[in-house]
């Protein structure tokens, strides 16, 4: 992995939506709600990261801030060579030239009223950078991601599930980018074509050296496509390190408990306790409402982001101890549910 400088930095990231409820606000609420609310992140060139964390922790809003596309109300990113804060107006545009995205709702990135040539060619129409014949572009781009020409005139509904997943990173590979976001690709794919789609995204890693970013809630996904992993809670990064140290030593009792969340044969069981309204975040250590280790300190001190040695970074006071925990269960059998189909 390349120690070079990183690709994508963001530092102490803001984002604020307006207070979605109206009856919030008629009880005199607040007018606005942070998610993020100050976070940094990294990848480096070639990397791929994966973003972990339950539903509403705000990952993907991390993803869209990165490219300008969430309400940023303070921090910086840097893309490339390309920076900027807040509303960067004309260099988002050269930003986002950098960034192919695959965003949640395939159904949405492909339009069903055009043949998918058309679609996975938009993005150098948008940015106008199409040089030459547009449906030569677009089977050339079909190619790289195994899909023959007679795909470049078909609509999407004429297709499987797993060939319009392939289309939408047909389209992100467009513009020819050093990074993709990819937001929760594999969802609601078939375990077989999950895997296939890892396998792609493996590949072209491989062959463009393109970093990502992966968003996902699928541990098995992060595992086995990503070369580290951010774990995020209430919009916060509470652990990030390399893939195989997180999954074999947790080192936050929040990783700790998703991933034992899967160990249970393969069945999601949520974890325990509520998860904090973003406008009335715990103080303390944010996690501290349901976390099966607190102590007295947790409940008045928020723990900073401190490193584990290498690359290991967490922010909890009992972190050495999870990991000790951590490490003396995996050396117990469990039971692993359902696997994904990825060749290594
Ligand atoms: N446009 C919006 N306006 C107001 N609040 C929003 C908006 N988009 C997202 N949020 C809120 O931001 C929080 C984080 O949402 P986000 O979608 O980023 O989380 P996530 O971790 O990606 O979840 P999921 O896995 O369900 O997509 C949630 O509480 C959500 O309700």
């Amino acid at each position: 992995m390349s120690q070079a400088i990183p690709l994508l930095e963001i530092n102490d990231l803001a984002v604020r939506y307006p207070s979605g409820s109206i009856l919030s606000r008629l009880a005199g609420g607040p007018r606005e709600v942070t998610i993020l609310p100050g976070t940094s992140l990294h990848i480096a060139p070639g990397e791929t990261l994966g973003l972990i964390g339950e539903s509403g922790s705000g990952k993907t809003t991390l993803g869209r801030a990165a490219v300008g596309l969430a309400p940023i109300s303070g921090g910086t990113i840097r893309i490339g060579e390309e920076a900027t804060s807040m509303q960067g107006g004309a260099t988002w545009d050269r930003m986002r030239r950098d960034v192919g995205l695959m965003f949640q709702d395939p159904v949405a990135a492909l339009d069903p009223r055009m043949r998918i040539g058309t679609s996975v060619t938009e993005p150098l129409v948008i940015h106008r950078m199409l040089n030459g014949d547009r449906r030569a572009k677009a089977v050339e781009l079909l190619a790289q991601v195994g899909l023959g020409e007679e795909f470049a005139d078909r609509f999407p509904h004429e297709v499987s599930g797993g060939q319009a997943r392939r289309a939408t990173v047909a389209r992100a590979l467009a513009l020819d980018p050093s990074l993709v976001i990819a937001d929760e690709p594999t969802a609601g794919l078939d375990l077989s074509v999950q895997g296939e789609l890892l396998n792609l995204l493996n590949d072209l890693q491989a062959r463009l050296g393109i970093s990502f970013l992966l968003i996902t809630h699928n541990l098995a996904v992060a595992r086995h496509v990503t070369d580290r992993i951010a774990i995020m809670y209430l919009g916060r990064i509470v652990e990030t390190g390399p893939s195989t140290e997180i999954f074999a030593r947790p080192a936050h009792p929040y990783t700790r408990a998703l991933l034992g969340a899967r160990r249970k044969g393969g069945i999601s069981t949520p974890i325990k306790g509520e998860v904090p309204s973003l406008t009335s975040r715990p103080k303390g250590c944010e996690f501290h409402t349901r976390c099966p280790l607190v102590a007295d300190r947790c409940r008045t001190e928020a723990p900073s982001l401190r490193s584990l040695g290498g690359k290991h970074i967490v922010a909890c006071h009992f972190a050495e101890a999870v990991m000790a925990g951590a490490a003396a269960q995996s050396k117990k059998p469990t039971t692993t549910g359902p696997d994904l189909e990825v060749s290594t």
